[in-house]
Parts: C-alpha cells; structure tokens; sequence
C-alpha cells in the first residue's frame, strides 16, 4: 500500500487482528464468491452465514446489489468501472479483516485480473477465491431477477456473459470452485461448510 503525500496512518496504534479474533474466538478470512449473475453467490454466502451464526461465528457479507446501491453507486458495469468497484470493495473487505470478521463477497468479479487485485489488497493468505459456477443457460432459465430475459431484449448494457465477458478460473488458480447447476443448495452448502470450518476456526 502507498501513502499520499501529507498522510500518516495510524494503523500501528490500534488494536491489532489477533487480539480482535482473540476476542471473537475465531480467525477471520475472506471468501470471495465470484460468477454469473444467478449462479448461487448471495443464496450461499447467506445460507454459510446463518449455519455459522448458530455456531458462533461473526461473519459479515458484502453484496454485489447491496454496495452498487450506497458506496458505489456512482458505478456502473464498463471494464473500468467495474475494475474500481471491486478495488473499493476490496478495501472495505479488508477493514473487516482486521477487525476478525469473516467476510463473504458475493460479486460477479468476471476478469482473473480482477480476482488477482482483490487477492493482492486483502492479502493472499487471508482470502480464498470461491468460483460459484453455473452454465450461462442455467442462470438464464433460474433469472432470479428477470435480468437475463431483459438483456436478451436488448435491455441490459454490458450483461456479463453476454456483451461482456467472464473468465473461469485456469488450472493452477487457487480457487475453490462449487458447481451449482446440478447440485442442491444444501449440497453446496454442506461442501463449502466442509471447507470453511477449518479456516476460521481458532485453534
Ligand atoms: N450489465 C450487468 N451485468 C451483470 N450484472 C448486472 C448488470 N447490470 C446490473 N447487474 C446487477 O448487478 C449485480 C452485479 O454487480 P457486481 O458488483 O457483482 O458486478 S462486478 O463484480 O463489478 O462485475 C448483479 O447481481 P448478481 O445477480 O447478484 O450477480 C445484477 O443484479
Ligand atoms: N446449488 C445451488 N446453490 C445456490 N443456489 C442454487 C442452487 N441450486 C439452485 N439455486 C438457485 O439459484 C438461484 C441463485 O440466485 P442468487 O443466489 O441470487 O445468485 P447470484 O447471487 O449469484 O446472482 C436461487 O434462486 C437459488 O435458489
């Protein structure tokens, strides 16, 4: 991270991470779902919060709709607009990081260079890329919010898979990938909970 001119931080005077997940009793880490629009981000990252909330886990979930209607609402969805949506949420998500929290994103986050901005702000130990794959045709047919239909009319600029493009993750990636198109949600959950419990918990 670079400073501007005339800034000093004061990141060294406060209460650091470990004595927040101390506190907590948990280790904080940041799962950022990625993938199409309907592929099962938000369904999931809410669903792990509510199984982890009964365990006691803190959790906050950062959301693609949420944030593009307070913090980034001057954005919209050219390459560049949303390269700047996800640094921003990035810097956000790593604020609750440092407070302990375990943080699930749920943003489309199309491009690997992206993914690899978001991992490079939060840190790569502390962030796990969570590919939530389902067909393009899959989403369509689900269309949760009508979005496919009215891109298909020529309503929607910019529709990820559409007229702007996705990249799936390439062998060597670190992501996690869960593939929804056939599988129940409580399957996905039960594999990603799997995966989760040992990250944060405090060993
Ligand atoms: N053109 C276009 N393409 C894709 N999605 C669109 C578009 N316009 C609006 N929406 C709605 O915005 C949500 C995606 O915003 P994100 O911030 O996750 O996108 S990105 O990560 O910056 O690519 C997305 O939410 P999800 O369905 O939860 O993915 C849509 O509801
Ligand atoms: N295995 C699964 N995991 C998550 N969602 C699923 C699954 N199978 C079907 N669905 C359905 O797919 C839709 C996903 O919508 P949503 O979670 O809003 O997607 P996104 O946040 O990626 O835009 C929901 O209607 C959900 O019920």
């Amino acid at each position: 991270m670079s400073t501007p001119e005339n800034i000093h931080t004061e990141f060294h005077r406060m209460l650091g991470r470990d004595a927040k997940e101390a506190q907590l009793k948990q280790r904080g880490h940041v799962f950022w779902f990625y993938g199409l629009s309907g592929s099962g981000k938000s369904t999931l990252a809410n669903a792990l919060e509510r199984k982890l909330a009964e365990q006691g886990f803190i959790t906050k979930i950062l959301d693609g709709d949420n944030i593009r209607s307070g913090l980034n609402s001057d954005l919209g969805f050219s390459d560049a607009d949303r390269q700047e949506n996800i640094r921003r949420i990035a810097e956000v998500t790593r604020l609750f990081l440092d407070a302990g929290i375990v943080v699930f994103t749920s943003f489309i986050t199309p491009k690997r260079e992206l993914r690899a901005a978001a991992r490079e702000i939060v840190g790569v130990d502390d962030i796990t890329p969570v590919y939530v794959e389902a067909s393009f045709e899959t989403c369509a047919e689900r269309d949760v919010k009508g979005l496919y239909a009215k891109a298909a009319a020529g309503g929607v600029k910019n529709f990820t898979g559409k007229d702007s493009s996705f990249e799936a993750p390439v062998a060597g990636d670190p992501d996690w990938t869960i593939t929804t198109d056939n599988q129940t949600e409580e399957e996905s959950l039960n594999q990603l909970l799997e995966k989760v419990l040992p990250l944060i918990k405090n060993s």
